[in-house]
Order: C-alpha cells, then sequence, then structure tokens
C-alpha cells in the first residue's frame, strides 16, 4: 500500500497542517505531521473548553469504531515550554487515502496557551519513534510504525515548500519530485528521533567547511537551529545582522541581502559531500514583533538544545525520506 497526503504552510512557514480523518462516521482535523515526537494528540471534546479557540475537536463518543484505552493517560511538553495531556481512544485513523484500523489517539484534557493561540492546528502526528511516545502505563506506536509493515516501501516522504502546499507520502519514493541523486545516510533513534550527522556547511559562495553537525530531522520545528560558531560565522555575512537577547536571537534589517546556506550530506570516500543549499531569502523568517523593518533569522543556535534540529527552514529546501525499513535518512536537491 501506498498514499500521498497534500500539506499546507501557516503563515511564515511557521508550520504544515495535514487533514486526516479519525473515527466513524470520518471526523477531519487538520494537524501537524511532526518527526520530532511520539504522539499522536487532537483536541477533543474533553478538552478544557476555555483552552479551546478555533481549534475542530474530535469527539470519540460519536464514533462508532472508537474505544477507550482503559487507564491510558499522556501528558507531554517540547522545548519552547509548550504542553499537552490526556486519556486515550483507539480508533481509525485515515491519511492519504492509508487507514489504520486502531491507532492511539491522545485525546487533550489540557492544552497549553501556545497550542490554544495556534487556531490552524487540531493536533500534532508525531512520526518520531515509539520509544518516546509519552503514554502510560504501555507506550503506543506512532501511525508510520503502524502502518509499516503493509506499505509498498517502509518509507515516508517529506516534500515541504516555501509559501507553497507541498507533500508527506507514505510507502514510496516519487522520483519525479526531486532532481539528481538522493543521497542516504544512517540514522540513529536512540533517543526516539531521526537523529543524523553532516559533516558540514558553505555560507553563500564560501567554501565548504568541514565541521560535524550532529541532528535531528524535525519537521515539528519551524527553523534551523545549529551550533552558535556556524550561526555566528553565517551572520557575520549578513550586513547589520546582529544578535538581540531580547529578541532571542540574531535579528537584521528587512530588506538585506542574505547568504544561501549550504549544508553537507553524506561523505563520498574522500569526495566531497552532497550539499542542501537554502536559499538565503528563506532565512528571512518574520518581522520580529511590532517592527516592520526588523526581521527574525531562520537560522538560530542550538544552544539549550545539546544537538541541532533540521527543522522546516531546512527541510523545505529538500526532498527528504525518512526511510524506517533501512533505519537511513535520505535528502535529494528539488
Ligand atoms: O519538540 C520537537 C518537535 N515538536 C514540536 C511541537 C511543537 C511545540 N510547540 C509548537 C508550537 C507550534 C507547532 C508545533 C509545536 N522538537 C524538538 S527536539 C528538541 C527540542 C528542544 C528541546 C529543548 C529546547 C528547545 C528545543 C524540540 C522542540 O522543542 N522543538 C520545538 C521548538 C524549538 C525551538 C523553539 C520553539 C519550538
Amino acid at each position: 500500500a501506498h498514499g500521498s497526503a497534500e500539506t499546507t504552510p501557516g503563515p511564515h512557514d511557521v508550520e504544515y497542517l495535514t487533514t486526516i480523518s479519525i473515527g466513524t462516521p470520518p471526523q477531519n482535523l487538520s494537524i501537524n505531521i511532526d518527526t520530532g515526537s511520539s504522539d499522536l494528540w487532537v483536541f477533543s471534546a474533553e478538552t478544557t473548553s476555555s483552552e479551546v479557540k478555533g481549534q475542530t475537536v474530535y469527539d470519540p463518543s460519536l464514533s462508532s469504531t472508537a474505544a477507550q484505552l482503559q487507564g491510558a493517560t499522556w501528558q507531554i511538553s517540547y522545548g519552547d515550554g509548550s504542553s499537552s495531556g490526556g486519556d486515550v481512544y483507539l480508533d481509525r485513523v485515515a491519511l492519504g487515502g492509508l487507514t489504520v484500523a486502531a491507532q492511539a489517539v491522545e485525546c487533550a484534557r489540557n492544552v497549553s496557551g501556545e497550542f490554544t493561540a495556534d487556531g490552524s492546528s487540531d493536533g500534532l502526528m508525531g512520526l518520531g519513534f515509539g520509544v518516546i511516545n509519552m503514554v502510560k502505563p504501555v507506550r503506543q506506536k506512532t501511525f508510520f510504525e503502524n502502518l509499516q509493515a503493509g506499505l509498498d516501501e517502509a518509507v515516508f516522504t517529506a516534500d515541504l515548500k516555501h509559501g507553497m502546499p507541498g507533500r508527506y507520502n507514505f510507502g514510496y519514493v516519487d522520483s519525479s519530485a526531486y532532481t539528481g541523486d538522493i543521497t542516504y545516510v544512517p540514522i540513529n533513534s536512540t533517543d526516539g528521533y531521526w537523529g543524523w550527522t553532516s559533516p558540514g556547511y558553505a555560507v553563500g559562495s564560501g567554501a565548504f567547511k568541514d565541521e560535524a553537525i550532529v541532528g535531528i530531522a524535525d519537521t515539528g520545528t519551524t527553523l534551523l537551529l545549529l551550533p552558535s560558531d556556524i550561526v555566528a560565522d553565517y551572520y557575520r555575512q549578513v550586513d547589520g545582522a546582529k544578535y538581540e537577547r531580547n529578541q532571542g536571537g540574531y535579528v537584521f534589517g528587512c530588506d538585506v541581502a542574505l547568504p544561501d546556506f549550504a549544508f553537507g550530506v553524506g561523505h563520498t570516500a574522500g569526495g566531497s559531500p552532497a550539499m542542501i543549499k537554502i536559499p538565503g531569502k528563506y532565512v528571512n523568517y518574520a518581522p520580529v514583533g511590532g517592527s516592520s523593518t526588523k526581521c527574525y533569522g531562520g537560522i538560530q543556535s542550538n544552544d539549550f538544545i545539546g544537538a541541532s534540529i533540521f527543522g522546516d527552514l531546512a527541510l523545505k529546501a529538500a526532498f527528504v525520506v525518512f526511510d524506517g525499513g533501512n533505519m537511513r535518512i535520505g535528502w535529494a536537491s528539488k
């Protein structure tokens, strides 16, 4: 089996939203597919009403195929301080023409302000590894893990775009969606993420710099978060860019010229790595609050994280194969 679903960017490509159907008759929700976590959780009929502002909710009592997972609860918090928690139902979940008959659907009883304020997202679908699923007492499998054995190929691909709809495909690699070759590198899923190491980077037309970047491929994080020395190296080439603590990162004039940023993938023996190039204009993330002339950079430091995060800013410059069958990740230009 294989499937395909369109995904649509929010403002400034802050996130990408994909429609899933839950239950019988189907209830359609708009969710954020997130390879940086492993819980499928949704706003629900059980969510504290003051914390629901415009989201579509899943109501298991209206689904003839819903069954509560007795005694199961979940609680999750993310690096930005946001969180959610609740209880668990098993129900049919369909995405891109593929269906899992008994998917753990984590129903929120409470969500933090960031999620309440984001009226366009009705929940998250984690496509990380089940080892970091937050359901207790028994962890639950992700949608991809439940699908995997029945897929033509045990892969899903992300084809995110800048300011335009893109696609998530499951079970096949669409050879018309990229140019050149796909370069595959092994992943380390020990921490539950799609962990991989880039051999280095280049700023603009500058020379490649050999500096291993240990990171994760994370569709749920908006920006590209890298070691602070690399980030400083990039913004040294942006006129007037500076680190502003009260803005929480590097800012620059919204009309400044921005160099491209390229990161390496793979290591041909002694040869040069394949490069994924992020066009400079993608690095202008958005005007900082209250200003129309000062803009916030899409490349920022990974200081408090411990690893780098190849978020949407990096992913939308590539066609990315998340290969669960061979525990590897593939990157191609497009
Ligand atoms: O959690 C995810 C993916 N799901 C995000 C869901 C989500 C959380 N608020 C959301 C708000 C909107 C949409 C989705 C989400 N990725 C990872 S791995 C390590 C960290 C981390 C750990 C410590 C410190 C920092 C990051 C994060 C992280 O917190 N990213 C979000 C972020 C990263 C930086 C800044 C803001 C958010």
